[in-house]
């Protein structure tokens, strides 16, 4: 019997906002030991989706034409995001900016509680996620896994949810896996991304396995010893946790099964079609 070819070029499945994605896989750009290990991350990444900080890049100093040119070298969409913002104010004044600056009306919308947590100040995101909708802006909200906020969410114009997995760039994984899968459950028809907190491939393999449509993170790569063999390694994780996840996972038992019968045909059921 022949091996299963793979498809040359897989399609991914995912649409964001009427855009079919070529990756299940969004990056940062921020923290990169130097823009060419970026480029060459962002590469081996396959993401078809960058996130780049207006606020943070303005405050280094970086937002001249030569940040710009590199990010739009890269040839993929970018996502700019609200990272800093404490206020509705400050959040939309910035996605504004970044719609002037970067061409798109895709903004990752942080609104962001305190600088210790950096946890999402939900109160603020649902109004700022509101405004931001109105003034014709797609909107992908950075938000904690909590289902009254993402309902708000959802009336306020998002297509698309970013739950954190753990706050931003302390790598914990998945903090709250109920309280995800229970999101999931509720909302099977709406993109979910994990935003934040993935510090391990493995990780990000939970996630997808779990059935969320996407994974986007930052600090793993960018801080990694080798930056560009982690970006590849996520990226395997991130498919690898997809392909489980739609090839159907075993369920959990709590007593054990023998996986060799004793008599009879050792395949499960030989006439199954
Ligand atoms: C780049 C960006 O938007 C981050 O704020 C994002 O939330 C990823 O978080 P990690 O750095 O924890 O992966």
């Amino acid at each position: 019997m022949n091996a299963p070819q793979l498809p040359a070029k897989a399609t991914t499945g995912l649409t964001l906002y009427g855009v079919e994605m070529t990756s299940r896989m969004l990056i940062g750009t921020a923290q990169y030991p130097s823009p060419s290990v970026l480029a060459s991350a962002v590469e081996a990444s396959g993401a078809g989706v960058v996130t780049v900080s207006l606020r943070r890049e303005q405050a280094r100093g970086r937002t001249g034409e030569r940040f710009l040119e590199l990010i739009q070298a890269l040839g993929v969409r970018v996502l700019p995001n609200t990272a800093g913002c404490h206020t509705v104010k400050e959040a939309v004044t910035t996605a504004q900016m970044a719609r002037e600056v970067f061409g798109t009306d895709w903004i990752k919308l942080e609104v962001i509680a305190n600088d210790d947590t950096l946890q999402p100040e939900v109160f603020g995101l649902v109004e700022a996620a509101a405004a931001l909708t109105a003034d014709g802006f797609k909107v992908l909200p950075y938000t904690i896994e909590d289902l009254s906020v993402a309902e708000r969410l959802l009336r306020a114009g998002c297509q698309v949810l970013m739950p954190w997995g753990a706050p931003i760039g302390t790598g914990r994984g998945l903090a709250n896996p109920y309280a995800l899968q229970s999101m999931r459950a509720y909302y099977p028809d709406v993109p979910l991304i994990i935003d934040a907190g993935i510090g391990a491939p493995s990780h990000a393999a939970q996630a997808m396995e779990m059935g969320f449509d996407g994974v986007l993170l930052n600090t793993a790569v960018a801080r990694a010893g080798d930056p560009v063999r982690m970006a590849a390694a996520f990226a395997r994780a991130i498919e690898a946790g997809r392909a489980a996840f739609e090839s159907g996972l075993m369920g959990v038992r709590d007593m054990a099964q023998p996986s060799t019968p004793v008599a009879g045909t050792p395949f499960f059921d030989l006439d199954r079609k």
